[in-house]
């Protein structure tokens, strides 16, 4: 049985003299410390592990135990708005979800003066966005989704039983405990969550264009019904490689959003097993209600059946019949892939920080692209003019 929240109070609109704060729970059970956290923390030198518009992520190791962890560091003034509300709110959700291991641990908090450090469980393997833009033979085979979409669901599953939605799912949103072999997937990025109540409607607009369903588009009221659509989206995309609905800017994937314009007959679906369809399908709909639940999703057959039978009999196109790469020469691959990454990481990031589109393909811009092309493209699409990068923040301490 999914465990309930222990306890939670919800602020109500406008408490602590900011607005939409509807949804924000602002109570939370671990000592926030004081000292400094470097006292406590070595930082890892070099490359962030991540970063968002207010937050920056770095690995770190607690100095008397030796073990790492991911250090989020998060601006208390945002737009000089007072946003300290919001981050209590992420870290009620986590300390409250700290029963449910598909959701990422938080150990220790600290506050400085302009700033919040959230020490949380690192998840070695990075985000699965890295495996849905691979190359095919690094991208995940169906079974590997299969396993891995049946722990997000677990653990949104376990979020939607205590009434909070995520509301920003995401493959940069989904991190793993480790990358090769393949781990577990530990669910990132509670700043947008809310808490649902049955008194107070959620209309608000939020989230990234390429997963946000219809009625956030429309200013309908949220439900968890809106992280099932992002779970859809999350599927095709860790199926494919590609956007369902991404458009040549942010206003075509709104349109191809609200008018549900999404292709089924891409090849890389055509390839799986029938009930992969199916089951993105009973996802991608317009009425809220009409979608399935987490608990719904667990239960359908795509998730339900285990790869069992031979490749001859699954049909010879199955991508879970394509064997594991093995050789070493991945492994020298992987240092190529690295630097590759990071510079290409680094885009994403300043594109992420903007706001903008385009991390994934379209579906249907593929016919028109060369092969060479097709390969760049199913990486990323860099089309927005990186209007927010002004607002990239420069002024964490550390
Ligand atoms: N615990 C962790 N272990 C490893 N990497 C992490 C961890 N937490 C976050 N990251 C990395 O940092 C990135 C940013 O983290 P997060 O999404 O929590 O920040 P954010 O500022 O709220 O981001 P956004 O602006 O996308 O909402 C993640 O996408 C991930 O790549």
């Amino acid at each position: 049985m999914i465990p309930e929240f222990p306890s939670r109070t919800i602020c109500s609109r406008g408490q602590e003299g900011v607005q939409n704060r509807s949804g924000l729970l602002c109570d939370i059970h671990s000592g926030i410390k004081r000292e400094m956290f470097t006292d406590y923390y070595t930082l890892i030198p070099g490359k962030e592990l991540g970063r968002g518009k207010f937050a920056v992520v770095k690995k770190c190791v607690e100095r008397n135990t030796g073990r790492e962890y991911a250090a989020k560091f998060m601006r208390k003034r945002r737009k000089g708005q007072d946003c300290r509300a919001e981050i209590i709110h992420e870290i009620a959700v986590l300390e409250q979800a700290s029963s449910c291991h598909r959701v990422i641990n938080l150990h220790e908090v600290y506050e400085m003066p302009s700033e919040m450090v959230l020490v949380l469980e690192f998840a070695a393997g990075g985000e699965i966005f890295n495996r849905c833009v691979a190359e095919r033979d690094e991208a995940f085979k169906e079974e590997d989704v299969k396993r891995l979409m049946r722990q997000i669901l677990e653990g949104v599953g376990f979020l939607h039983k205590n009434n909070v939605v995520h509301l920003d799912l995401k493959p940069q949103n989904i991190l793993l405990t480790s990358d090769d072999p393949l781990g577990d997937i530990k669910i990132v990025d509670f700043g947008l969550s809310r808490m649902m109540s049955s008194n107070q409607e959620i209309r608000e607009i939020m989230g990234t264009p390429e997963y946000v369903a219809p009625e956030v588009l429309n200013y309908e009221p949220i439900s968890t019904a809106t992280d099932m659509w992002s779970i859809g989206v999350l599927a095709y995309v860790m199926l494919t490689g590609m956007s369902p609905f991404l458009g040549a800017d942010k206003q075509e994937t709104f349109l191809n959003i609200s008018q549900i314009n999404v292709s089924y007959a891409e090849e890389e679906l055509e390839r799986l097993d029938k009930a992969a369809t199916h089951f993105i399908k009973s996802l991608l709909i317009k009425e809220p209600e009409d979608r399935a639940t987490a608990e719904e999703c667990l239960k359908h057959q795509w998730l339900l059946t285990q790869e069992t039978e031979s490749s001859e009999e699954k049909g010879k196109n199955t991508v879970s019949s394509i064997p594991e790469p093995v050789s070493t020469a991945v492994s020298t691959q992987h240092t190529d892939k690295d630097v590759e990454e990071e510079s290409r990481l680094k885009e994403e990031l300043i594109v992420m920080a903007a706001y903008t589109l385009g991390q994934c393909r379209q579906s249907s811009d593929k016919e028109s692209l060369t092969p060479e092309q097709k390969a760049i493209s199913k990486r990323f699409k860099f089309e927005e003019p990186f209007t927010g990068l002004q607002e990239v923040p420069g002024e964490f301490i550390y």
